[in-house]
C-alpha cells in the first residue's frame, strides 16, 4: 500500500472533508472532484491502470463511495459525541433526511413531535443536531447568556447582508436590534395603534360588503395583516382590504418563498450551490424587488412619517452609521413576512377554534360585550383589550397549539465552550439546538390536561376548573409552564413586533365579534383545516370558509 492507495488517500481526505465540510462550491469541487481526479492521474502515470477510460470510473467511484461510507460510519458509531442520543437512522445519516421531510408536504413539525413521543425530550435529528424540549432550554439557549443561532438561519442571506433574523453573531446582532428597539417603544406604538385603527376599519367595511355569503375568513385575515405591516413599515397601502385581493401578487409570492427556505434552512450548506440552479432563487429575486420598490416609494415620500423605515433607516441620527437603503429594504421585507404571515394565521387559527367550539366563541363574545357595552368603539382602548382575561386566553391557547413559527429555533453550541447541560442532558460543542415550539406546546409536562385540546382556561387564574366535559379539578392539577410558551422565542432574540402582534390580534377579534356573527360555510374545510397545516418556515393553511352576519 501506498500513499495514492484509495484506502490510505481516502481516510486522509474524510479527515479534511469532516474539518472543512464543503460547504462553498470552490472546496466542494475541490475535494469531491479535482482530488479524485488528481488521483486519477497519478495512478495512470504510475501504470496502475491501463487507460483513463478505466481509471476515470474506477477511482471516482471507489473514492465516493468510501467516502460516503467513513460520513456514515462515523455519524452512527459509538464515537460520534451524540451517539447517546436517540433518533431515526436516517437523521443520525444526514439532515438531508429532515430537508426531505420538510419539503415533502410540510410537516416537519409534525414528524419532530412524533419523535419526541417515541423517544422522548431529547431527539437527534441531524448527524450534529438535537431537538430538545426539556424546560431548561429556555436559560440555557434562550437566555440573555443564551447560545447564538444556528445555521439554519444562513439561508436568510441577502445580497446587501443578512436580515436581522439571521444574524448568528450575538454582538452583532443586539447593534443591529436597536433601532428596532427604538421603532418599538411606546412613541412608536402609539402610531402604530393609529395604523391598526385605520386598518380595522378598512377591514369592517369590506366585511360587510361581504356579509350573507361565503368568504375565506383565513384570506381577509391576511389582507389584514399585510395591509398594516405595508402601512406599519413602510407606509405603503397594499390596498388589499379596499379591493378585496391581493392586486400585487405579494401573497402568492410570499407562499413560494417561504416554501423553499423550510427545506433549505436545514441544509444551509446547499445554498451556494443552489445559486448555480436556474430558477432556483426566483422568489426570493422577486422579493428582493418588492423590498427595492417600497424603499424606493418611501424615500419619495420623505421623511416625515414616523414609520419603522424611519427608525431603521436612522432618521434622526442616533447611529454613528446609518445603514445603507439596500440593507434597510432587506428587515423591511422581513418585517412584511414576519409580521403579517404570523399575524394572520395566528388570527385564523383563533377564528378556526371559535367556530370548532362554539362555547368558547360565546364566552369570548359575553366578556367582549361587557368589555365594551352598547357597542362601544373597542378600538379606542387598546389598553382595556391587554386586561381582558379571556380573549388572551383564548390567544395563547390558539399560540399554544399552532405557534406559527412551527420548525426549529435553532441554536449552535460553539467550539471553545466546553459544551452546555441543558438539565440532565450535556451538549457538546458544535451541536445544534433546536426548539420546536410544536412539539414543547404539547409536552405534557408543560400543559396538562388536555394537552393537545384547545382549552383556553389553562391560561385563567382559578381555583377549580371546569373541563369541557364537565368534571371539576382543582388549580394544582392543571399544570401550565408559562416558562416554556415560546410563539414568540424568548431572551435577547424574541421577535422584535411581539407587542404590534398581540396588539392587532386582540383588536381584531373583538372588532369582528363587536360587529359580526358567524358560522362556518362548509362543515369539510372546519373538518380538515388541522391536515391542511404545513410548516413553511412559518405556516401555510387551507381555506377557512364562514358566513358573516350582521349581528342585531
Ligand atoms: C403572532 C405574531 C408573531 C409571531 C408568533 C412571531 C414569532 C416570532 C418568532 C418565533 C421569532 C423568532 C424567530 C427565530 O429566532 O427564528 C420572531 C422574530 C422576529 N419577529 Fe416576529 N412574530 C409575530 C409577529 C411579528 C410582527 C408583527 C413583527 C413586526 C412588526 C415581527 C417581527 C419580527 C422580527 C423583526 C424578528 C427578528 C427578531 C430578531 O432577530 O431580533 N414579528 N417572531
Amino acid at each position: 500500500m501506498d500513499a495514492l492507495d484509495p484506502r490510505i488517500a481516502i481516510p486522509i481526505v474524510y479527515f479534511i472533508y469532516k474539518k472543512y465540510e464543503p460547504s462553498s462550491p470552490r472546496s466542494a469541487f475541490f475535494l469531491l472532484l479535482a482530488l479524485p481526479g488528481v488521483l486519477v492521474v497519478a495512478l495512470r502515470v504510475c501504470e496502475r491502470f491501463n487507460s483513463y477510460a478505466t481509471a476515470v470510473p474506477t477511482v471516482y467511484l471507489a473514492y465516493w463511495s468510501l467516502l460516503s461510507t467513513f460520513v456514515v460510519a462515523y455519524r452512527i458509531s459509538p464515537f460520534h459525541p451524540l451517539a447517546r442520543y436517540p433518533g431515526p437512522l436516517l437523521c443520525k445519516i444526514s439532515k438531508g433526511w429532515l430537508a426531505y421531510v420538510a419539503g415533502k408536504g410540510g410537516k416537519a413539525h409534525l414528524y419532530v413531535q412524533d419523535l419526541h413521543m417515541r423517544y422522548g425530550e431529547v431527539v437527534r435529528i441531524g448527524p450534529n443536531e438535537l431537538s430538545i424540549t426539556h424546560q431548561d432550554f429556555t436559560r440555557v439557549v434562550l437566555g440573555a447568556k443564551g447560545l447564538p443561532r444556528g445555521p439554519y438561519y444562513d439561508s436568510r442571506q441577502h445580497e446587501a447582508g443578512m436580515s436581522l433574523d439571521g444574524m448568528r453573531d450575538q454582538a452583532l446582532h443586539a447593534i443591529r436590534r436597536r433601532p428596532w428597539a427604538r421603532g418599538m417603544n411606546t412613541a412608536a406604538m402609539k402610531y402604530y395603534e393609529e395604523l391598526i385603527r385605520n386598518t380595522l376599519s378598512d377591514l369592517i367595511v369590506g366585511l360587510k360588503q361581504r356579509t350573507n355569503r361565503p368568504i375565506d375568513i383565513s384570506e381577509w385575515t391576511n389582507y389584514f395583516g399585510f395591509d398594516f405591516m405595508g402601512q406599519m413599515a413602510f407606509t405603503r397601502d397594499y390596498g388589499m382590504l379596499k379591493n378585496g385581493y391581493d392586486k400585487e401578487g405579494l401573497l402568492d409570492l410570499i407562499e413560494h418563498a417561504m416554501q423553499d427556505s423550510a427545506w433549505i434552512s436545514h441544509i444551509p450548506w446547499s445554498i451556494p450551490f443552489l445559486r448555480y440552479v436556474p430558477g432556483a432563487s426566483k422568489y426570493w429575486d422577486q422579493m428582493k424587488a418588492v423590498g427595492e420598490r417600497a424603499v424606493a416609494d418611501r424615500v419619495a415620500l420623505g421623511s416625515n412619517h414616523r414609520d419603522l423605515f424611519h427608525y431603521l433607516m436612522d432618521e434622526d441620527g442616533h447611529e454613528a452609521v446609518r445603514p445603507t437603503k439596500a440593507l434597510v429594504a432587506v428587515d423591511g421585507q422581513l418585517a412584511i413576512i414576519a409580521g403579517g404571515d404570523t399575524t394572520a394565521t395566528t388570527l385564523s387559527h383563533i377564528v378556526y377554534f371559535l367556530l370548532r367550539y362554539p362555547i368558547y366563541l360565546d364566552r369570548l363574545r359575553k366578556e367582549i360585550d361587557e368589555t365594551f357595552p352598547d357597542g362601544a368603539d373597542s378600538t379606542l382602548d387598546f389598553t382595556k383589550q391587554t386586561n381582558m382575561p379571556f380573549l388572551n386566553a383564548c390567544i395563547n391557547e390558539a399560540l399554544r397549539l399552532y405557534p406559527p413559527v412551527l420548525a426549529g429555533l435553532q441554536r449552535r453550541v460553539e467550539p471553545g465552550t466546553g459544551g452546555k447541560m441543558i438539565g440532565p442532558y450535556f451538549v457538546p460543542e458544535e451541536t445544534q439546538v433546536s426548539l420546536f415550539a410544536y412539539s414543547i406546546h404539547r409536552d405534557p409536562q408543560h400543559f396538562s390536561p388536555l394537552t393537545n385540546t384547545f382549552w383556553p382556561d389553562r391560561w385563567l387564574s382559578q381555583e377549580k376548573y371546569t373541563l369541557p366535559s364537565g368534571d371539576v379539578i382543582s388549580a394544582d392539577e392543571v399544570v401550565t409552564n408559562r416558562d416554556v410558551f415560546i410563539p414568540f422565542s424568548q431572551g435577547p432574540m424574541v421577535c422584535a413586533g411581539k407587542n404590534v402582534a398581540l396588539t392587532e390580534m386582540r383588536s381584531v377579534m373583538c372588532a369582528l365579534l363587536q360587529h359580526f356573527d358567524l358560522k362556518i360555510a362548509d362543515q369539510s374545510f372546519l373538518d380538515s383545516w388541522e391536515d391542511k397545516i404545513e410548516e413553511t418556515f412559518t405556516t401555510k393553511r387551507g381555506t377557512l370558509p364562514v358566513i358573516l352576519s350582521l349581528r342585531a
